[in-house]
This record gives C-alpha cells, structure tokens and sequence, in this order.
C-alpha cells in the first residue's frame, strides 16, 4: 500500500516527490498562491525539474503537464488524448452522469459535438445571421456606453452582450440588459472562474469534504449555479417543446428537439438530459472567454495609448465613416488582427486547456504515462516560450505583421487549442470579438475614468484569467 501511495509509476514524468492521500496539492497550492495562479506554478516546477511534461499526483490521481509547443501539439492532436476526466467534479457539474460535449468523451461525445458544430455552421453561413445577431448586440453596448454618460465598468457592458449572442444562438431568444435572473448568472459563472481551476480543485479529489467545509471546497456554489441555469435552461426547453413543430430548427434547441423526436423513442445520443447540458456547456465555455478577451482588448489600449492610436488610424484609413463592417473586412485592417492575436497570446483566457484524460497506456517524450492519467495542457508557455518568441513579455502586436504588413507567425498562438477537441465556438467568439472591438473603437477614445486606480495589467487567476476591475471613460471621437 505504502509502495503504492509513495511510489512513482516506472518511466513516470518527473517532478516533486509526493505524499500519501493528498499528493502534491498542498504543495501546487501554495505555490499557485505565491506566484498568482496554478499556471504560474506548474510552469515553474517545470522549470526547476528541467522538463517539458511534469509529473504529479493529486489526491490519487496522476497528473501530467505538457509544456512546450511540440509536445502540447502532440498532445492536442493524439488521439489517445481526446478523453476527459470521469471525476466527482465533472460529474457534478454534468448533473450526476458526464453528458454534453465538453466534459464526454468517444461515440456520445462525438455526437454531441458534431451537432453543435453542425448547427453553428448552419448558423453563420447558410442563413448568415451570426453577423447580424451580433451588430443587435453591438447597438446595445453603443447605447449603453451613451446612456452611461462615458462611465463605464468594461465587463458590466460586454458581458451580457455575449451572454446574449449565446443565448440567441442557443434559444432564439434574448435576456433583457437590466433582467435580474441576468446579472444573477453573470456574478455566477464569475464566482465560478475564481473558485476552481483546471484539475476540478480539491472536489475532485477529495468528494467527502463537501460534508465537512461546502462552502470552501465550492460545492455549494457549484450547486448554486447549476441550480439557476437550469432552472433558466429548463423553462426555455420548455417553451420550446411548446411551440415546437416538426422541421422547425431556427435555433440550436428547436433543432435539437427534432433529433430527439426522430429518434422516436429509440434509444439514441439525443435526450433532454442531453440538451440541458449541450445549452449549459455553451454558456459555461463560451461566457467568460469571449467577454474577459475583449475584456483584455479594451484594457490594453487604456495601459498603452500608442497602440490605441494605431487602431484608431487603421480603422479610419480603412473604413468610410458610415460604411457597414463585417468580419470579412479583418484583412483590410491587419493591424487590429494583430492585436487581437497579441492579446490572445499574452493574455490566454484559457492558460490550461480543458483536461483531459488518457484513454491507453501511451508515450510522450520517452516517459510512460498510464491509461486514464489526467493531462493539463499549458498555453501560457507555449505563449511565453522565450526561445520562440524572444520578448514574449512585451506587449507587441508587431510581432504578427511581415514587412508588407500582413499578418504572420501566428500558428504558435494555440487560444483556441488544436485537433478534435478544438474550440467549436471560436468563429462565433472571433466575429463577436472583432465586430465589437472595432465598432466600439471606430466611435470612441478609451481612457481610465479619472481619480481611478491605474490598473497593473496583471490577470487575475481562475480556470479562465480575467483582467481586474476597471473604470472606463469613453470619449466620442
Ligand atoms: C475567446 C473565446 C474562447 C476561447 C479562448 C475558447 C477556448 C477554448 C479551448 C482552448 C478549448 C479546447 C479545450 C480542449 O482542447 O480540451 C475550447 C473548447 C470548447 N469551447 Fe471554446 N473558447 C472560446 C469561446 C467559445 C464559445 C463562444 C463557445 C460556444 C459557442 C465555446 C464552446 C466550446 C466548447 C463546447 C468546447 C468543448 C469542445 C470539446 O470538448 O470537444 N467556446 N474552447
């Protein structure tokens, strides 16, 4: 037993020695405090065991992280990396059973996910309405910037904004800017991002502890919010089952019902179960990422004004003062293409990708790595590697334009990860990112409210980083 508990498995990463029952936890805890984030740590134990995949054990569970950008791709492009782990966390977000896409893995998974993807498509370009769906909600955010006389705290006026473009997408419908049960959700998935990180936090590891501290350990927060999205989730299907008709499918849950009822009471992938936690998946990956880079976006032309300046030339060199903008336009305005990249390398919203885990015994880089261990993938230092990037911590979006000013060296900024299990709402989140940004930019200059703290810039940790708090001043150009 004592073997067991102590012992690393033969051919195992390295990495620190660990201790029974608990692991290395202790030990990453402290340091995710100390250096700001749990990101932050692994890359410096990494650092310090002189390897590209550490090692670890938390709780009982193996873990393994990658690091640089060979190895992470490996990674994100095996696929006897696609699974994802079947731990008491993930089964209590799922509602006691994995469902939905983003924490199944093999045949259910696949067909979950293809539908979303399937129903996007559909969404942007057969009918194209993604676009207009999201110039609706980038009137909204002009008008609140206008009614709230230039005095604006940024992730109050975006967050509901991409809340309602999923929200749209997901049930056809939007939530109004002051509906309570909105900013409700929106304090939820915040608390949500701060409280856990990528390896599920100490539930996953230790399920008994919500008998002894449910407040600390977060699983009464994780019940509160699933209790409110469902409840919002469940009436909406609802309302849908209502009104639905055969071959109605104008949004991703009409289109839904319609597989359930093809299947005809045959067993199938597709049930309501299933639908509940599809809609919710969508919230909780898409959410946070989008509004925290655009987020990020506004924040970097407060810290450096020479860049704002750049964007504002580009766009009025581009652009006629009224003319219609759209996505496709990027290519005309390469420099704001490359700010957003720069921020998405700088700032990756999401520094450790979704986990997964190991569905064989397998090989990385000459360690062995049993069947079902836990592998986190780092972004952030693929994005920080120094030897690739030389300066990666200066800000400069520069470093994706060539000589003629088109873009370029962007296949190292992995924010929407790689191969099967890629992001499935990254066009959607690069349209809403773009067309807010710009049209935000083409009518205002943004600066710090004055008497306000300057913000440091540094991220504030969680599954997904987020900027601190700031006031914004927006002055009409
Ligand atoms: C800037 C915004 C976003 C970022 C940075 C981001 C990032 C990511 C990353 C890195 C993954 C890969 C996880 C993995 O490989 O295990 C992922 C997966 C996923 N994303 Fe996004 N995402 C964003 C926006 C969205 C949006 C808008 C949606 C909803 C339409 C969405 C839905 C999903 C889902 C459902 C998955 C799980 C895919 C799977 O497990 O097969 N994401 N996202």
């Amino acid at each position: 037993y004592l073997i067991r508990q102590y012992g690393r498995p033969p051919g195992y990463p390295p990495g620190p020695p660990w201790t029974p029952v608990v692991g290395n936890l202790p030990e990453l805890r402290k340091l995710a405090k100390k250096f700001g984030g749990q990101y932050v740590a692994l890359w410096k134990l990494a650092k310090q065991y002189n390897t590209n995949v550490l090692g670890l054990k938390m709780g009982g569970d193996y873990v393994v992280t990658v690091f640089s950008y060979e190895v992470v791709k490996q990674v994100l492009l095996s696929e006897e990396f696609d699974g994802r782990p079947d731990n008491f966390f993930i089964k209590l977000r799922c509602f006691g059973a994995r469902r939905g896409v983003t924490c199944t893995d093999g045949p259910l998974w696949k067909a979950q996910r293809s539908f979303v993807t399937t129903h996007l498509k559909e969404l942007g370009f057969g009918r194209n309405t993604m676009e207009s769906m999201i110039k609706e909600e980038v009137e909204g955010i002009l008008d609140y910037i206008r009614e709230n006389s230039h005095d604006v705290q940024i992730g109050k006026l975006l967050a509901p904004s991409v809340i309602n473009i999923l929200w749209t997408f997901t049930s056809g419908t939007r939530i109004n800017r002051d509906d309570p049960q909105l900013s409700k959700i929106l304090d939820l998935l915040h608390e949500r991002t701060r409280a856990f990180d990528m390896s599920g936090g100490t539930l996953s590891q230790h399920p008994w502890l919500r008998y002894i501290a449910p407040e600390k350990t977060g699983y009464n927060l994780i019940q509160r919010i699933n209790c409110d999205l469902k409840n919002l989730m469940v009436g909406t299907i609802k309302e849908h089952y209502n009104t639905w008709v055969y071959g109605k499918n104008e949004d991703l849950i009409y289109a839904y019902i319609n597989e359930i009822k093809t299947a005809n009471g045959n067993k199938s992938v597709f049930s309501d179960d299933q639908l509940l936690l599809v809609c919710l998946d969508i919230f909780i990956a898409g959410a946070q990422t989008t509004s925290s880079t655009l987020d990020f976006l506004f924040l970097v032309m407060i810290l450096y004004p020479d860049i704002q300046k750049k964007v504002h030339y580009s766009i009025d060199n581009a652009f006629q003062k009224n003319e219609s903008i759209s996505y496709q336009d990027r290519q005309r305005v390469s420099f704001i293409e490359a700010v957003i990249l720069e921020v998405e390398r700088y700032y990756a919203v999401v520094p450790i990708n979704g986990p997964r885990r190991v569905l064989r015994d397998t090989e990385l880089e000459g360690y062995h790595i049993p069947k079902d261990t836990t592998v986190l993938i780092s972004l952030h230092s693929v994005h920080f590697d120094k030897d690739y990037w030389k300066d990666p911590e200066v800000f400069r979006p520069e470093r994706f334009l060539d000589n003629e000013g088109n873009i370029h060296n962007k296949e190292r900024v992995l924010t929407f990860g790689l191969g099967h299990r890629r992001c499935l709402g990254e066009i959607l989140a690069k349209h809403a990112i773009f067309l807010i940004f710009v049209e935000v930019m083409r009518k205002y200059t943004i600066s710090l409210w004055p008497g306000t703290k300057q913000p440091t810039g540094i991220p504030v940790p969680g599954i997904t980083i987020t900027p601190e708090i700031y006031r914004a001043q927006f002055t009409p150009r």
